[in-house]
């Protein structure tokens, strides 16, 4: 990868769209995403397992991402993947923050922190840990609830993020109907956790 010290000039690309963030403290606004490849994590549930080897997306240069998120009238753009933190995001965040834009980073967290956030939302995995750092810095904690000792895993991560870290429990897509009203009922007992839902699927948007 073309690299400097401040970061990748270019990202592999798998896709960017402008539509609404579906998900999380930042649901219904509207934002531009950035879907890099590359992720070593291996959620078996992974809703874009198409993401995951790097060498199967385009190395775009970094000024042509940002010109096309800024050839839209929002200003918030999500950094997804894959695992976006497999890459030094450092020049890209600072080229997007240049040309007025707001960054917001999905993230594992299983690889160390780069680039300037103006919202990190941390999306924990069992299968890779992520690093006390990034639960240290999130705005915000998205688990995934795919069975029911997924709550108190949840809890364990609640823990370690800051204390005005926002808390948000997600149904696993493909295990909404049964884990939706389990959700339902655990924030209704535990009201410092909010639901999450993937509303863009409910939507059928991006
Ligand atoms: C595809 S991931 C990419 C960013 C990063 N790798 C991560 O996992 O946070 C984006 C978000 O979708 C969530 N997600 C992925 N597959 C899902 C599924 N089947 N059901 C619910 N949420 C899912 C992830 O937990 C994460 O919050
Ligand atoms: N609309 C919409 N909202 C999202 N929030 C997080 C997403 C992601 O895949 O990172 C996502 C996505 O793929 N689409
Ligand atoms: S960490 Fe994110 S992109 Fe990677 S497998 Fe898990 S959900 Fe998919
Ligand atoms: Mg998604």
């Amino acid at each position: 990868m073309l690299s400097s010290g401040t970061g990748a000039l270019a990202l592999p690309l798998m896709e960017q769209f402008y539509t609404i963030q579906g998900e999380g403290y930042n649901t219904g606004r509207a934002a531009y995403f950035v879907r890099l490849g590359g992720c070593d994590v291996g959620c078996h549930w992974c809703d874009v397992k198409e993401s995951w080897d790097a060498d199967q997306h385009p190395r775009v240069a970094i000024p042509e991402i940002v010109e096309a998120a800024t050839s839209y009238p929002g200003r918030n753009v999500v950094i997804t993947g894959g695992e976006p933190l497999m890459h030094d995001l450092t020049s890209l965040t600072h080229a997007l923050h240049e040309a007025g834009c707001q960054t917001w980073l999905e993230t594992s967290g299983a690889h160390p922190l780069s680039g300037q956030w103006d919202w990190i939302c941390l999306s924990p995995k069992k299968f890779k840990a992520p690093l006390s750092d990034v639960l240290r810095q999130a705005h915000e904690l998205k688990v995934v609830i795919f069975n029911k000792s997924d709550f108190a895993w949840a809890e364990e991560h609640a823990a370690q993020v800051s204390s005005d870290c926002r808390l948000y429990l997600q149904p696993e897509w493909g295990r909404a109907a049964q884990m939706t009203p389990l959700i339902v009922d655990y924030v209704k007992q535990n009201p410092r956790w909010q639901v999450s839902l993937q509303t863009h699927k409910y939507l059928d948007i991006p």
